[in-house]
């Protein structure tokens, strides 16, 4: 009997953070098709190995989650000398966007990098490789384009069809999203388009999680101990010959179509979230201007009342309606009858979560999903019924720019 404490204790993994030199988290990312990454403005985290994984799906994919990273973390032994968010242990997270179908996947890689404020830090999760060989990038010379599972051709007709159901009556708004497949001409190299997305797009969160790769704007929720804010966006314009960026901040700032589609993303993010908040509070709209594009974004803040985990509050405001609609319930329906696609894991929440249950998600946009040499790219409108089919083909379009450009190293 006495052996089996001991052989308890021999089984938990050792996590150890301790400082680390200043450097360049994208540069230390060794391996082309593996890298896990949530990086803004040179700050956040990486990793690489696998320490653990867990693939997960259905309805109740958030709270199988959230248990099964309890328990991994109830079975650590922890020394971690910094004890900020994101040091000790940590898993990189991407949901799917629907209960079905589509896996969900938690990463506890090997070893993280990790840097916030200035300060940076490096962790070890069982028997990592703090210093591995770093495989030299790698470009594609040539990319080419196909059709991918819903056709632009379709995706208009789509918008089209929902345009008309909410004229009907049938719902306010719901969010479309068609893809487009890239295929090159060698394994594609998932660090080269972090690092072309994290250059041109400082102010978004650049991200990749099992080959899923993008960098997006819009922060679905970020937990730190009592204190959960979010980055709603909702509302799209992008440049135009001749008209000047004032003129376009100012004519989205008076759009009563885009001020509408803000609208019913706030109040849904904020309807799903009060009820774990003491305090909440929304600044905005003002515009947030990127180099493809411009959204009408709002921030909001919230105390929480209780301790609950990203995860926990991660399915209660996932889908908002940036990338749903509302009613919820209606535009996710819709949403499957009309785009007839698997979204996969896009407009799912990615980021990661830390031992003490704090993280950031963000909403995973303007991203391919990368497999091999191919890569399936996602873009998506709002729609309310006052939207215009061609119009809205246009703004995915440009939405889809920036991942184009990275994976073409422009
Ligand atoms: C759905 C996407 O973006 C979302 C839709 C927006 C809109 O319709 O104005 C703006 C930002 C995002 O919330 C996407 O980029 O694929």
């Amino acid at each position: 009997m006495t052996s089996a404490p001991t052989s308890r204790a021999r089984q938990r993994i050792r996590v150890r953070s301790r400082q680390d030199a200043a450097g360049d988290l994208l540069g230390l990312l060794p391996d082309p098709e593996h890298a896990l990454a949530w990086v803004r403005d040179g700050s956040g985290l990486v990793g690489w190995g696998e320490a653990a994984r867990l693939e997960v799906s259905g309805p109740d994919r958030f709270a199988q989650a959230d248990k099964w990273w309890r328990e991994f973390c109830a079975h650590l032994d922890v020394d971690d000398e910094l004890g900020v968010p994101g040091s000790g242990p940590v898993a990189f997270i991407s949901m799917a966007f629907a209960d079905s179908p589509g896996d969900s996947v938690l990463i506890v890689p090997e070893v993280v990098v990790g840097r916030r404020n200035g300060q940076q830090w490096i962790t070890t999760i069982g028997a990592g490789d703090t210093d591995p060989e770093v495989a030299p990038l790698s470009r594609p010379s040539t990319v080419r384009y196909a059709n991918g599972q819903l056709p632009v051709t379709q995706y208009r007709e789509a918008v089209r069809k929902a345009v008309a159901r909410m004229r009907g009556g049938e719902l306010d708004k719901v969010v479309l999203a068609h893809d487009l497949v890239a295929v090159t001409d060698r394994r594609l190299d998932q660090r080269f388009v972090l690092q072309g997305l994290a250059r041109r797009y400082p102010e978004c969160w650049a991200y990749a999680v099992d080959g899923l790769v993008g960098a997006t704007p819009e922060l679905l929720l970020r937990r730190t101990g009592a204190v959960v804010d979010s980055r709603v966006l909702a509302g799209t314009t992008w440049p135009h010959d001749g008209v000047s960026d004032e003129e376009l901040a100012a004519a989205l700032m008076s759009s009563e179509k885009n001020l509408e589609e803000h609208d019913y993303a706030i109040t849904s993010l904020a309807e799903t979230l009060r009820p774990f908040c003491t305090t909440m509070s929304v600044e905005g709209p003002s515009v947030l201007r990127l180099p493809n594009v411009s959204h009408l974004s709002s921030d909001v803040i919230g105390t929480l009342s209780s301790s609950v985990s990203l995860l926990h509050l991660g399915e209660a405001v996932h889908p908002t309606a940036a990338v749903g609609g509302t009613p919820r319930l209606d535009a996710t329906t819709l949403i499957g009858q009309l785009e007839g696609m698997d979204r996969g894991r896009y407009a799912g929440p990615v980021g990661w979560i830390d031992g003490n249950g704090d993280g950031e998600l963000g909403i995973a946009l303007r991203c391919a999903q990368i497999t091999g040499s191919t890569a399936r790219l996602f873009a998506g409108c709002g729609l309310v019924a006052d939207s215009d089919p061609d119009i809205e083909v246009q703004e995915a379009h440009a939405k889809m720019r920036p991942m184009r450009e990275a994976l073409e190293g422009l």
